[in-house]
């Protein structure tokens, strides 16, 4: 047994618990009975289990991460749409590394979701609807300060039609945006999920007026048939002079 992001131990549980929903599921060629093959087959999804990362999103951000290098130590970082807590987990030890270079340095991180989460050491989560009216000053409330980073996975359960989950991405990133124009110190950056498609034009425009570079990726942990990829902000300008 091996110790968990969590500081949990445990012993491949969740590939056994899969595999008797599959098994459970089989004769009936139902969608969600693909969804369970499906896992049960995903490399990332074992991977995450035997880590003890909550979801194989996981590795999502730590590519991305691993990539560009925002999570720093001492980085203040806000996680919007975190549930479970994949992200955030990733967060945690990068931020607040000890280390030579590093010396003490702490950092802190603010996950905020729809849904409830397990509490997550060295993580302040709230639940919160961020498209509410208001929810970017509860955030700035909560944050008390600037932020290092503004990352956001938010998306809504799949409409089953491309074009209204596309859009509907959109506007989620574009508030996420929004606060990392209010939040962000100079140099900061903002991360966010999109599905392609035709409204990322403007989105583009509006990032690439207050960063100095805007990258698109897919990083290797995306489903490639998916048409999930990042935008990845950097260097933020700052407020307009
Ligand atoms: C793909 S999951 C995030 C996974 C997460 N990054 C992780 O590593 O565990 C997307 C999340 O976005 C959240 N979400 C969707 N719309 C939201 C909203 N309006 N406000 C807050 N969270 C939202 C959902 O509840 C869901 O938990």
């Amino acid at each position: 047994m091996t110790k968990k992001p969590d500081g949990k131990n445990t012993s491949g549980r969740g590939q056994r618990d899969l595999k008797v929903k599959v098994k459970t599921a089989r004769g009936r060629k139902s969608s969600s009975t693909r969804w369970l093959q499906r896992q049960l087959n995903d490399p990332y999804v074992k991977r995450a289990q035997a880590d003890g990362y909550r979801g194989r999103a996981a590795f999502k951000i730590m590519e991305l991460d691993d990539k560009f290098r925002f999570l720093v130590p001492g980085a203040r970082v806000v996680d919007l749409g975190c549930a479970p807590g994949g992200w955030c987990q990733v967060a945690v030890p990068r931020v607040n590394a000890l280390g030579e270079k590093a010396g003490k340095a702490q950092g802190f991180i603010l996950g905020v979701d729809l849904q409830e989460v397990e509490p997550i050491a060295g993580v302040e989560l709230h639940q919160l609807d961020f498209m509410d009216e208001g929810a970017d000053d509860k955030v700035k409330d909560w944050l008390g300060g600037k932020a290092d980073v503004v990352m956001s996975d938010m998306a809504a359960a799949s409409s089953g039609h491309k074009q209204t989950d596309h859009l509907r991405i959109i506007a989620l990133c574009e508030a996420a945006a929004y606060l990392a124009f209010d939040v962000l110190e100079e140099g900061g950056t903002f991360v966010s999920k999109v599905l392609a498609g035709g409204a990322e034009g403007e989105l583009q425009k509006l990032l690439k007026q207050r960063f100095t570079k805007v990258a698109n990726v897919k990083p290797p942990a995306s489903r490639s048939d998916s048409s999930e990829k990042f935008v990845v902000a950097t260097g933020f300008r700052g407020a307009p002079g």
